[in-house]
């Protein structure tokens, strides 16, 4: 029992999960010694699972199970590094052919057992190997939707809503895509278009709609934070229609994936699944690269046969916290099309111009299914690509160091020679007390304090709330990790201090106290994620923590009504997905860690919608998360079970 003691020395140092080697521990009482092998191996694909992956990657195991597992891992202290056995020493007294080691073993057996081994490389927790099957079908079957419609009478309507032009409009092409099929992904990155395109698509479908009432249209989000700007998106851009359409789509409003399938306390389920489908004929997912593997299935799975569904979302930034890369996996290599010339061919029908020779692919549907219903947005409309954040984020997310070698130590001048690169500033920093940091932070909560500091007439309570949420939204520190100097608690500590005195603890009730929601608490109404803000309105007022619920409207609720929240003067680039601020501080610590990706720092920077200053400690570490990507394993792309 050699592997399930390495597992148990693990544990006990916290490399890995306690629910980890209870899986091990469960399979050798089930099916006996000999099966130690496969338990060890299940505990690791357990362990992967807790750490965003849906499967365990034999091949990527083999090639460094250091690098891949992450293990030992980077809090690992000098003394359980020398207690415990390396993960290379552990997989060389498993025996040498795995795949019939697994294939032959009860527990990846039949269809009750608690592991597949698919395409003989990827090991899965059965019920994580069922979603990616579902949504792999139920997606098949959205695919092979498509509507009678021929580019050409499709163009009429495109020209009204897009405008004639000579050259190719990718917007359109991707409202025509999405007319055309009944599952379609629109990937951009922030600016380029996604809801001036869903807008004018809803005015499409409302116009064409071949049945009597107007179309029911779902629009979600998998937070209430990214639902409440994919709201105030949307209104913006149907309020720049021409009128007729404005009045075929009416007043929309979106809500989180939670409430559209409707959860229910204390169980998985949902309320519309399979059996229960949505009455719909239309679902749009806004930041889909946040919705997880398993969401993702519930989502397919509750949708009637004829609905079409729409996921909108920047396949380059962090998947989503929990398992899965459903996004980023199924438009792989979206930005070179690979659309077959039959597809091509409807596409340029539907716009009067051809699409470039480069993004036709004869092999396309064979080998790149999901992208015949993807396109790629990649004109900021926010954002110069050239200068300022829309340059930062680009030289991050194609993972060019060059010019950021040259930036990080010289962004004044940069500013200096180019007014356009001002919006975006690195400030070197030699330890988390530095005065210019410092004054950063004193200077970004400088409104928020002068307006917490007012005395509030109950009349006026409400504009003054919403005066308040709307500042909280133009300053954010953004760190990259929780622990260490340079980690939101540490953050969160020393903010507290600078801003209100040594008289407050930062984990414990003040007025200006900023707290996010770490758990969905549906007693209250509150989604994990959501921020909200400790306020006393005068002296004499309790202390009430103010809140956007999800139809926008302010609550103010008592701190202990708020079971589960945490103080958010800083949160981790993770949490911060599907919010924006008006000035995004990006913190980065001063040692390299595998966490630290590109994706990460991509995804810290694109929060930012008018300015950014990256706060960095070690300008080698910032390097070398540039050149770090995240690579989630699955199988949604593969077509063998
Ligand atoms: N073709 C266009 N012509 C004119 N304005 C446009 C066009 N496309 C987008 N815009 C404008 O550019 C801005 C950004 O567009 P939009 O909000 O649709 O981008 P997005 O990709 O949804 O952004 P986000 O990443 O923030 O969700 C909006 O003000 C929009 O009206």
């Amino acid at each position: 029992m050699q592997l399930i003691s390495i597992l148990q020395q693990w544990q006990q140092q916290q490399w890995i999960r306690a629910i980890d080697l209870s899986l091990a521990e469960f399979i050798v009482e089930s099916l006996g010694s000999d099966h130690e092998a496969v338990a060890f191996l299940a505990a690791l694909t357990s362990y992967q699972l807790g750490r965003g992956h849906p499967c365990l990657e034999l091949q990527s195991l083999r090639r460094d199970a250091s690098a891949y597992l992450q293990l030992p891992p980077e809090h690992a202290s000098f003394e359980s590094r020398q207690q415990c056995s390396m993960p290379t020493h552990a997989l060389a007294l498993l025996p040498d052919d795995w795949q019939t080691l697994l294939q032959q073993s009860a527990a990846c057996e039949g269809a009750a057992s608690p592991l597949v081994l698919s395409a003989g490389q990827r090991l899965y927790l059965r019920r994580y190997w069922q979603y990616e099957q579902d949504i792999k079908a139920d997606l098949a079957a959205r695919c092979q939707a498509q509507s009678a419609w021929t580019g050409e009478q499709l163009k009429p309507t495109l020209d009204k809503l897009f405008g004639v032009s000579a050259t190719i409009s990718w917007q359109r092409v991707a409202c025509a895509m999405a007319v055309r099929s009944g599952f379609t992904i629109i990937t951009g990155g922030p600016g380029t278009g996604k809801t001036y395109t869903v807008v004018r698509l809803l005015a499409t479908l409302q116009e064409l709609r071949e049945q009597e009432g107007p179309l029911r249209i779902h629009l979600a989000a998998p937070t209430g934070k990214a639902a409440a700007r994919m709201t105030a998106s949307i209104g913006r851009e149907v309020g720049q229609l021409p009128t007729q359409y404005a009045a075929l789509l009416g007043e929309a409003q979106a809500v989180t994936l939670h409430r559209l399938l409707g959860t229910q306390s204390h169980t998985r389920t949902f309320r519309h699944h399979r059996q229960r489908p949505l009455l719909t004929d239309v679902v749009i997912v806004d930041e889909a690269s946040m919705v997880d593997i398993e969401m993702m299935a519930a989502l397919t799975a509750a949708l009637p046969a004829h609905a079409k569904l729409i996921l909108l979302g920047d396949k380059d930034q962090l998947a989503s916290v929990e398992a899965g890369a459903v996004l980023g996996q199924l438009c792989e290599q979206a930005e070179h099309g690979h659309y077959t010339p039959e597809l091509a061919q409807w596409l340029a029908a539907s716009h009067g111009v051809a699409l470039p020779s480069s993004m036709i692919d004869a092999k396309g549907a064979e080998r790149w299914p999901y992208l015949q219903h993807t396109v790629m947005l990649h004109e900021s409309r926010r954002f110069d690509a050239e200068r300022g954040i829309g340059k930062l984020a680009a030289e991050v997310n194609h993972q060019q160091t060059q010019w950021l070698r040259e930036w990080l130590p010289h962004s004044a001048a940069f500013a200096e020679a180019d007014a356009a690169m001002a919006n975006i500033a690195a400030l070197p920093v030699t330890h988390n007390s530095a005065p210019a940091f410092r004054q950063l932070v004193e200077e970004g909560y400088a409104p928020l304090r002068d307006l917490l500091q007012q005395d509030v007439a109950e009349l006026e309570r409400e504009p003054w709330g919403e005066a308040v949420l709307q500042q909280l939204e133009r300053f954010q520190l953004l760190a990259a990790m929780r622990k260490g100097d340079w980690g939101v608690e540490r953050l969160n500590q020393l903010v507290t201090l600078w801003l209100f005195g040594d008289d407050v603890a930062a984990d414990k009730w003040f007025a200006g106290r900023v707290v996010m929601v770490t758990k969905n608490d549906y007693s209250v109404d509150l989604r994990n994620g959501d921020i909200g803000l400790a306020v006393q309105t005068n002296a004499n007022a309790p202390l009430r923590v103010l809140f956007r619920g999800p139809t926008g409207k302010l609550r103010w609720l008592l701190p202990s009504r708020l079971a589960h929240v945490e103080t958010a003067f800083a949160m981790t680039i993770h949490k911060s997905q599907g919010s924006e601020f008006t000035h995004t501080v990006v913190v980065m610590p001063d040692h390299d860690a595998p966490i630290l990706s590109k994706e990460l720092l991509y995804t810290g920077i694109t929060r930012a919608s008018e300015r950014l200053t990256l706060v960095y400690a070690d300008s080698q570490g910032v390097l070398q998360a540039v050149q770090r990507r995240i690579e989630r394993g699955g199988g949604l792309r593969d077509d063998t079970n």
